[in-house]
């Protein structure tokens, strides 16, 4: 069992769904650095963000063709400490950084990582403290491999190692677990880390055309009402001109399923304000979390 999450606190959110991710890795980690330090700015209207959350594979094309090229190692072994300015990754000392500059907690999106031990290429997302220290990494479980005819086919595991673990990580404000797009399809793991405590589960994403106006904001919404906590999906702007076309609509839905916060499809960073009172009240009200009947359905283990 989990350590005791830390108390629910309220917080502001940001989601930068980017722009403008080119062939030039180095171009787009200063673009992504940019958008970083204008979101850590906030909105007028609203608190300053305390979390910062950047989209799937930021620093490079999205395709298996491309993942190999654009690899880096990373080198993080979750619970040791890590040098992120010695680190062999660009990405990471980029994101480490900028986590410090501004004084955000900062989910880096996801890069494709090489992991010199096994010589396997991974979708993974880096978690840094507002003090620039890499806290938290998750390697895409589920690798999105579909085909629908005549729409769209798409295989990760061309390239890519399915990751091996569930992870999660504890801020000043809240326990936030970690998925990556395609994640979101396997209830499973939503509901493992509500379970565990967490408050919310985001998910750095690039849906796209087929299935992000029928899935995107169902699966969030379902798997919001399900766990009883915040979800956020974070997407890549649109950019028909780009090898594969995300969907956007970048998005944050509260325990109760409703939408507080959406993007449309052009380069945009959204603010959502995240109460506590909603997860209490909403658990209060609908105590579905206290009212499971794990004696009946035996083939599940309470975690
Ligand atoms: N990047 C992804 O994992 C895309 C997932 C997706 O589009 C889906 O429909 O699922």
């Amino acid at each position: 069992m989990a350590l005791r999450p830390p108390s629910f606190k309220p917080f502001t959110l940001a989601l930068i769904q980017l722009g403008n991710v080119g062939p030039s890795k180095s171009e787009n980690l200063k673009h992504a650095r940019e958008m970083i330090i204008k979101a850590a700015r906030g909105e007028t209207s609203k608190p300053k963000p305390s979390l910062i959350v950047l989209p799937e594979c930021f620093n490079s094309p999205y395709g298996h063709v491309h993942f190999p090229v654009y690899a880096e190692t990373i080198g993080f072994t979750p619970g040791k400490l890590y040098d992120t300015t010695n680190s062999p990754s660009e990405s990471v000392k980029m994101l480490s950084a900028v986590a410090k500059e501004t004084g955000t907690w900062l989910i880096g999106g996801s890069i494709p990582e090489r992991d010199t031990t096994d010589d396997k290429l991974y979708n993974t997302c880096t978690v840094y403290s507002p003090g620039g220290d890499l806290i938290a990494m998750h390697r895409k479980v589920h690798l999105f491999d579909i085909d629908i005819p005549g729409k769209i086919k798409f295989k990760e595991s061309e390239t890519l190692t399915g990751g091996t673990s569930l992870n999660f990580f504890d801020t000043d404000f809240c326990r936030i677990g970690l998925g990556i797009c395609y994640d979101i399809r396997f209830p499973e793991m939503a509901m493992i880390a509500a379970r565990k405590g967490c408050h919310a589960i985001i998910y750095p994403s690039a849906f796209n055309l087929t299935t992000g106006p029928l899935h995107w904001e169902l699966l969030q919404r379902g798997r919001a009402v399900d766990n009883q906590i915040f979800v956020s999906m974070c997407s890549p702007a649109r950019d028909l001109t780009a090898g594969y076309h995300a969907w956007g609509h970048s998005m944050v839905v509260d325990p109760m399923g409703l939408v507080i916060a959406e993007a449309a499809e052009d380069e945009a960073i959204i603010f959502a304000e995240i109460n506590p009172e909603v997860f209490e009240s909403g658990r209060a009200g609908i105590p579905v979390t206290t009212q499971r009947r794990f004696d009946v359905y035996t083939e599940v283990k309470e975690v």
